[in-house]
């Protein structure tokens, strides 16, 4: 086996299949399958994955590989055929779904240097730019005015040449470390060789012959308030030694959470997890979907699962939505489980993700805690996955490649042989309609673990507030309500449902919408700054005085954003204390946790925030959720706007009475009599689910068929039209006669950063070898894709419609 099949780093068409090089002799014991390796490829050295061995190659004349970046493979033999998987189920390359399984950190990135192959004279203006160095960064080249034919001649003549390096992004930490260098009784000889005079050198050495162990070097030197110079002085006389040591990066310091012991499970729990046990004991694979409404104790059911997983000497992957992943959450599990959890979290830096991701490859936890890409851990004894919130979109990846995180939980708990569990108080329908037909198990937990009713739901019809003279955007009933819970101590969730709409600028009197001008969407307004954004291009401008169309002043802002709600919250109820929580406040790290710890510490009456207030917080002394404009994403173009709606009222009331005292939720619309907002208020998933399958049986949607989406796009308008006809001019000659083809039609956002979108949809219930034709469909374009500016989107399971 002396050949190592190679897929390389280069996202293309071309070049998506695996590279076959000679494994050097040298290599030959070390080398295995999974490992990246450095290969020549064209005039370059680049990156890539040995994913087999052979003996026999159909080429002749194989290069061989350069270099080995890893000494243990980084992939394991199921996540290599977990990626050939993920590519061909998302129609992506190779490369882009390895590099999806594993940390930035491992990414390559690389360097072109200029580097001199002789001792002899070179020519002027490379003697100056070399400037006695022997290697030089090729960028000082391109910022010289040295020409290129001077730089080629010296190559021909073999004076120079180009060397490309790749490097591994991740760093691992090092820091640097002292001990003593000798045994004690020579350190006491040394100390006292010492002159009288060495002060510092003296104390040190004493410290040592006290506390004869390791110690890193900036906390001895802030210790005795000395320089490096006092400690170089011992290592040169080799009574001290010094030294680099690996460490992690800690981002959750693990003495901080208190340890917790599994609580005695309620019936209902009892009920829930005896099957999943079972699964667990056997070895089997199974999906079990654990309906339960908030506060019923899933996590609880995760927790104790979990353990028995552990007990096993098995591991456990556990998925939360991004937005869930906060200290509250990650307490819950590191307490039970201490350091035997690793969490991967979008907030962390990638040298933290790779520490994490190294926890769990060199074995020393067995939880991992984490967001969508925590699904590609590479643990290699799987006990349990655990997907938390499976309704949650965030779990579909919106980028190459497109995978979502329930379906890879699926393939690989087939490899494994071991349960996953999907819980939450709203499952999707696909999910939900699953366990209905006994594809998966459903276990049902209906009661809160206080055994105190959901609390109470109250609807408010803005209509008639605007007819009883009330502009605000807080009914009457809202308003009495807060008052009534400041009084008494108790604090308020606001949630700000603003998906879909957001603060614009328009010309009272000739109606000119200020628009950004590379997509096809309004501005926002950012008050604190007193800018228009764009949110989908981030293009900004200065709030303008007069209208650019017609000049008048009436120029004005409408809608509601937080910051908006915020001010006439203040205005409303002066003496409230107001959290405000979005994207604005909560960018810079560590921020959310921050607010979140001043709410918990009651510091604030009311919370007021956007989609991400929703979902997991468990605040004692919340006693009411207001929710303001609840309608605001039930018409959005996305045939799920109803199920997200309803997922997020339930999720968001779910926020109140959590704990002893009685929680009351206020929901605020428009549309009052809508079977979304009148079944959420009843808490009543069931008759939701029935009616909303109904609809989605008359519209022919999924669950009753699948979709694939394939979106066009081009900065010339008439090329986006064009391509999209003949995209489904060729489809529907190869697709089955049941299978409906939608468009060409423009996406609802038509221009998004300079370029055109048009769109088709396909809707199937069987459709044989669908990859393949999407993959014939797509091969024309090719040359238009790599040398026009050509974008060909698929998407086989579309949720973002826009
Ligand atoms: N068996 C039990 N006995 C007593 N308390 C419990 C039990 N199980 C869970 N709890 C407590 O009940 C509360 C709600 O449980 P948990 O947060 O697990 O519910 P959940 O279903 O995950 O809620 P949500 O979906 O709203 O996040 C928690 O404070 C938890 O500690
Ligand atoms: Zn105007
Ligand atoms: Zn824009």
């Amino acid at each position: 086996m002396n050949i190592a099949q190679v897929i390389v780093d280069v996202p293309a068409k071309q070049v998506n299949q695996t590279f076959d090089y000679i494994i050097p002799q040298h290599f030959q014991g070390v080398l295995s399958e999974g490992m990246r390796v450095i290969v020549p490829f064209g005039p370059r050295k680049i990156m890539g994955f040995v994913i087999g061995k052979t003996d026999q190659s159909n080429f002749t004349r194989l290069k061989e590989i350069e270099e080995i970046l890893d000494l243990t493979p980084v992939l394991t033999k199921e996540l290599i055929q977990l990626g050939k998987w993920v590519s061909n189920q998302t129609l992506s390359f190779y490369i882009t779904a390895y590099q999806a399984m594993l940390p930035q950190a491992l990414k390559a990135t690389y360097k072109k240097e200029l580097v001199r192959s002789t001792e002899e004279q070179i020519s002027k203006e490379l003697e100056f730019l070399f400037a006695n160095k022997k290697r030089i960064p090729y960028e000082r080249l391109v910022n010289s005015p040295i020409t290129y034919t001077v730089v080629q001649k010296a190559i021909q003549n073999g004076e120079i040449y180009v060397d490309y390096l790749v490097k591994s992004k991740g760093a691992k930490k090092a820091i640097t470390m002292v001990k003593p260098g000798k045994e004690e009784h020579q350190l006491m000889e040394g100390f006292h060789n010492l002159s009288k005079t060495a002060t510092k050198q003296r104390a040190i050495l004493q410290y040592f012959i006290n506390h004869p162990s390791e110690i890193d070097q900036a906390s001895l030197l802030r210790k005795f308030k000395t320089s490096h110079n006092t400690i170089k002085s011992l290592t040169d006389k080799q009574l001290l030694h010094v030294y680099k040591k690996e460490v992690y990066r800690n981002p959750y310091n693990d003495d901080n959470f208190k340890s917790t012991e599994p609580l005695s499970l309620t019936k209902q729990q009892q009920q829930a997890i005896k099957p999943i046990k079972e699964f667990i004991h056997n070895q089997e694979q199974g999906v079990f979907v654990l309906h339960g409404v908030t506060g019923s104790g899933k996590t609880e059911i995760y927790l104790q699962a979990i353990q028995d997983v552990l007990q096993k000497g098995q591991e456990a992957i556990v998925l939360v939505p991004e937005i869930s992943l906060t200290p509250q959450m990650v307490k819950r599990f590191k307490g039970r489980f201490g350091s035997n959890v690793a969490v991967f979290h979008s907030a962390l830096s990638v040298g933290e993700k790779y520490d994490e991701w190294r926890k769990i490859f060199r074995k020393e936890v067995q939880v991992v805690v984490g967001a969508r890409s925590a699904v590609f851990a590479p643990f290699e004894n799987l006990g349990i996955i655990i997907i938390d919130e499976e309704h949650e979109t965030s779990y579909k990846q919106e980028d190459q490649p497109r995978y979502h995180a329930r379906d890879v939980a699926i393939e690989r708990s087939n490899y494994h042989k071991c349960p996953v569990v999907l819980g939450s108080a709203t499952p999707t329908l696909e999910t939900y309609a699953r366990a209905q037909k006994g594809v998966y198990d459903l276990a049902v937990l209906d009661k809160r673990t206080n055994n105190k009713p959901m609390p109470s739901v109250e609807i408010i019809d803005m209509r008639k507030e605007l007819h009883a003279g009330n502009r605000t955007m807080f009914s009457r009933t809202l308003k009495n309500k807060m008052e009534t819970a400041m009084d008494k101590n108790e604090q308020i969730v606001l949630l700000l449902n603003r998906r879909g709409f957001s603060t614009f600028v328009m010309c009272r009197d000739c109606g000119h919408v200020n628009e950004c001008p590379h997509c096809d969407i309004a501005l926002t307004y950012h008050k604190s700054s007193n800018q228009l954004k764009c949110h989908y291009c981030s293009y900004e401008e200065r709030m303008p005085l007069t209208c650019p169309s017609c000049e008048s002043e009436l120029i004005r802002y409408f809608g509601t954003g937080t910051e908006r709600v915020e001010e006439s919250l203040t205005k409303l109820i002066p003496h409230a204390r107001i959290i405000r929580m979005d994207v604005d406040t909560t960018r810079r790290k560590g921020s959310h946790e921050r607010l979140l710890g001043k709410f918990s510490n009651q510091e604030a009456d009311i919370l007021l925030g956007t989609q991400m207030i929703a979902k997991g917080l468990d605040f004692e002394n919340v006693t009411l959720v207001g929710v303001l404009a609840a309608d605001s994403m039930l018409h959005l173009p996305d045939f799920r706007s109803s199920e997200k709606t309803f997922q997020l009222l339930t999720q968001v009331s779910g926020r109140a009475g959590r704990h002893e005292l009685p929680g009351e939720v206020i929901i605020q619309t428009y549309t009052p009599d809508h079977y979304t907002v009148q079944l959420a208020s009843q808490y009543d998933y069931k008759r939701f689910f029935n009616m909303e399958m109904k609809i989605r049986r008359q519209f022919q949607y999924p669950p009753y068929v699948f979709l694939t989406l394939i979106t066009v796009s081009h900065p010339v308008h008439a090329v986006a039209i064009k391509v999209t006809q003949q995209i489904v001019q060729f489809l529907s000659q190869i697709i089955e006669r049941n299978t409906t083809l939608l468009g060409p039609t423009p996406s609802p956002i038509m221009r998004l950063k300079n370029r055109y979108r048009y769109q088709c949809m396909i809707k199937y219930k069987r459709e044989p070898n669908l990859k393949e034709k999407l993959e014939r469909v797509v091969r024309p374009f090719e040359d238009q894709i790599l040398k026009e500016d050509l974008q060909i989107i698929i998407d086989t399971n579309p949720y973002q419609f826009m």
